[in-house]
């Protein structure tokens, strides 16, 4: 299945290879133990979830040196596969359940991740951590989103080809959660730069802060 990942992402190191297919072992066994993906989603680990956290990558190339807080990661989304691909970037994953940050560092630890680190704790309750992007995938409705981690965006150092915000995976109907920020979000739908079916009702969302 790293096959899937290569269609996208043909320049990856034997490391990179290595790190994103002993991604289903790893996820196969901690979710026996601790649920962090549907059981039936297993089957589709690279698509739904790798290959999905990914597309964040059309929004925007984060350039060397970038701090991301990924806010509500669950057993590691995107953060994970995000910090597989950019070994570069900082990352620091997030989540208010203590079990899912358990997999999460495991899950770190395991593939090598040196640019990861794993904290409990809920979003608008952390104070000493700055981000230039947070990223999201399914953790809470944008305003929400918006409303617990604007301030863990960093205003003022910017250097990537973007303002600095907040990065989100959603699918479905947004009409009425993106209207309060209609005129300031970017809404990308992720197919066809990712012609699976699966994408075709997802979308990636910015919001500079
Ligand atoms: C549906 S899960 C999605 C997990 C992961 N992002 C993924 O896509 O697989 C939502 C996660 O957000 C976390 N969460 C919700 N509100 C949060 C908050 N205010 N701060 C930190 N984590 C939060 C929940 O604990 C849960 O693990």
């Amino acid at each position: 299945m790293i096959d899937l990942i290569e269609k996208y992402f043909q320049n990856l190191s034997d490391l990179q290879k290595k790190q994103f297919a002993m991604l289903q072992e790893l996820y196969q066994d901690w979710n026996s133990k601790i649920n962090v993906i549907s059981r039936k989603d297993m089957d589709y680990l690279y698509l739904h979830h790798v290959l999905h956290s990914l597309a964040i990558t059309q929004m925007i190339t984060f350039k060397a040196g970038t701090k991301i807080i990924d806010v509500g990661c669950g057993g590691g989304f995107p953060g994970i596969p995000l910090a597989i691909l950019m070994p570069d970037v900082n990352f620091l994953l997030i989540d208010s359940i203590r079990k899912k940050i358990k997999v999460t560092t495991a899950i770190a630890e395991a593939v090598g991740l040196k640019n990861v680190r794993a904290i409990q704790c809920r979003a608008e309750e952390l104070k000493d951590e700055k981000c230039h992007f947070v990223v999201s995938r399914a953790a809470m409705q944008m305003k929400d989103l918006v409303h617990s981690s604007m301030h863990l965006v960093n205003t003022k150092d910017q250097f990537n080809a973007l303002p600095n915000g907040i990065i989100c995976l959603k699918g479905g109907n947004l009409t009425s959660e993106l209207n309060p920020f209609k005129n300031k979000a970017i809404v990308e739908d992720i197919y066809p730069n990712f012609d699976e079916e699966y994408f075709k009702t997802k979308q990636v969302i910015y919001l500079p802060v």
